[in-house]
């Protein structure tokens, strides 16, 4: 090549599987997004809390984005290839084919979500053994990890599931061995969700101990035994027929996996943050906390030794930044329950028809109805009556408890535009609020957290921003706790694209990766002369958890 010729661009493919629907962007080595598609997945709910996937339609869906996104790229300069995805359980048998996970028999659904909730007795029985392992997984397993889902289909669907499975996959991996044909797993999903020590491997008693002893038999065979780090290159890369579902050239090279929220954490925390007046500029990465906000959302702070919080996932060891530890807090449910507030209720017509008269979106309609009607006072105060506990799926971080229920208070007769706006409101700051308690669990056991860092859907709403920023900063220190966005609003693409490109090769870390492909976009700091009445609205928030115990207890007691 001359000296005058430009070294062709190289390039990054990311795909993010999430709960309604799969997106794919093409990504440079400065982690711009050059292209981004996405394409609806289907989610079955055959009886309540229970939540289906099709591993077939996921991949289809794959293959359809990917192709978008590539359109017009000379392939050759696509250097690698990298997939995150909800720690969903993914069930096939001994050919790799799809078996049912339900009572139907339907093999077409063949993946149980993240969000299902169907293992309760399962899950409790795991619990009552108090087994060591508990002890990384914050003290309390959650329905939503991969054991209690594995002894459910053991109990439930033994002879048309259990007895023919070959294969359990978590999400993620399904897709990196779709795309190789290699079995290993992520250190990721197997540390975050399956109970696997990256230390030790997996512990023969846990499984023995809660009747899985099926797995220590045949060497974890089944569930993985070959586990490798995020972002190392799997196998010889993409096979040829993977290459042609996805329109990609094969042998370009596939990154073992990350889970979703993982994947975010990646894009975000490492982005150099200098010039923005950020008290986090001085201090090192632990100071950060990464919220993922989608359908759920997902608080991934990391440090150099272990931290032990009570009711907090972790702490996982390289599960999401290597050689850091990780601690996940999480809302089982926010977009999903801001969703379902404002869906659910009577003026949710009307608002339709309104924003759709604007070009607007419901929430961006909402947030401008809200500044409408808020008069003198700051927006956030419209909610001085009005209190929402946000557990309408239980609680996952910080108590752990998913017999939890939702609770509203301070509601009145009216069903108009404006009471939906301030339920709307009042939803928002409830989710912000459990923000709080998190970063508060997380601060008490050893975390010292300046800054936020979001990114997933909820990210795109101004509003949500905003609340994060005045709820959870202005109790923890007097500078107020700012939130950063990224430069890239799909930074979770911008995390599975870097996974890519460590396992191309280009980058000498996923460190030095994430330093490079991520940037900070807009800073959101608090509104602190507001501090006075979010401090109120927190002592609220955690009166009604305590009034719901309460309740719990009356209707209890024989
Ligand atoms: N621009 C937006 N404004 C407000 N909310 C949004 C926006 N985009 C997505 N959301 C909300 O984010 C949630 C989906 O999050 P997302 O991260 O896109 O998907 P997933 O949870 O499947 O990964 C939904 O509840 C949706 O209502
Ligand atoms: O438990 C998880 C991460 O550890 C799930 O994958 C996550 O909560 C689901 O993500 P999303 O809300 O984006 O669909």
């Amino acid at each position: 090549m001359s000296g005058g010729e430009q070294k062709p661009e190289r390039y990054y493919v990311g795909v993010d599987v999430g709960t309604g629907s799969v997106r794919a962007a093409l990504v440079d080595q400065s982690g711009v997004l050059l292209a981004f598609a996405d394409q609806p997945i289907k989610n079955w709910e055959p009886q309540f809390n229970h939540h289906e996937q099709s591993s077939e339609d996921i991949w289809a869906a794959c293959c359809v984005v990917t192709k978008k996104v590539v359109q017009g790229i000379d392939l050759n300069q696509i250097r690698g290839l990298g997939f995150d995805a909800t720690c969903s359980l993914v069930v096939l048998d001994k050919q790799f084919h799809p078996l049912p996970v339900n009572q139907e028999g339907d093999s077409h659904r063949n993946v149980i979500m993240w969000l299902d909730h169907r293992a309760v007795s399962q899950v409790n029985r795991i619990n009552e053994t108090k087994h060591s392992v508990l002890q990384y997984v914050g003290g309390v397993m959650s329905v939503e990890m991969q054991a209690p889902k594995l002894l459910w289909l053991k109990e439930n669907l033994r002879e048309i599931c259990w007895d023919k499975a070959g294969h359990f996959f978590d999400l993620p991996d399904f897709l990196s061995w779709k795309a190789t044909g290699v079995t290993a797993r992520s250190l990721c999903s197997l540390v975050c969700k399956w109970t696997y020590s990256a230390e030790k491997g997996w512990d023969d008693s846990f499984w023995k101990m809660i009747g899985l002893e099926d797995f220590v038999a045949d060497n974890y065979s089944k569930i993985g035994n070959q586990v490798l780090p995020p972002g190392a290159s799997l196998g010889n890369g993409l096979t040829p027929e993977a290459a042609r579902d996805l329109g990609l050239l094969p042998g370009i090279a596939v990154a073992a996996s990350l889970i979703d929220a993982h994947a975010g954490g990646l894009g975000v925390i490492g982005a150099d943050v200098r010039g923005h007046g950020l008290i986090c500029e001085g201090q090192p990465v632990t100071s950060r906390l990464a919220v993922i906000c989608g359908t759920s959302s997902c608080h991934m702070g990391i440090s150099k030794d272990p931290i032990f919080v009570p009711g907090v996932w972790g702490p996982y060891f390289s599960a999401m930044v290597p050689g850091f530890w990780l601690n996940e807090g999480g809302q089982s449910v926010t977009g999903k329950l801001i969703d379902h507030m404002v869906q659910g209720h009577a003026a949710f017509p009307e608002l339709q028809v309104k924003a759709t008269a604007r070009c607007q979106s419901i929430y961006a309609y909402l947030n401008s109805h809200l500044d409408l009607i808020k008069k003198a006072q700051p927006v956030g105060f419209l909610t001085v009556d009005l209190h929402v506990w946000p557990d309408f799926h239980g609680n996952r971080s910080p108590l752990a408890d998913l017999t939890l229920k939702g609770m509203v208070t301070g509601l009145k007769l009216s069903q108009d535009l404006d009471d939906l706006a301030i339920l709307y409101l009042a939803t928002v700051q409830a989710i912000a609020l459990g923000t709080r308690f998190i970063i508060e669990a997380m601060e008490a056991a050893g975390h010292s957290i300046s800054t936020l860092f979001l990114c997933g859907g909820l990210s795109k709403n101004p509003l949500f921003v905003q609340m994060h920023a005045d709820i959870t900063g202005v109790a923890l220190s007097c500078a107020g706790m700012p939130v950063v966005l990224s430069q890239e609003v799909e930074s979770v693409l911008v995390g599975a694209a870097v996974l890519g490109a460590c396992a191309s090769g280009d980058f000498a870390s996923v460190q030095e990766a994430m330093a490079k492909m991520s940037k900070v976009g807009k800073v959101v700091f608090p509104r602190l002369q507001d501090k006075k009445y979010y401090d109120k609205k927190y002592q609220v928030f955690l009166k009604l958890v305590e009034h719901q115990k309460e309740y719990l207890a009356i209707m209890n007691d024989d």
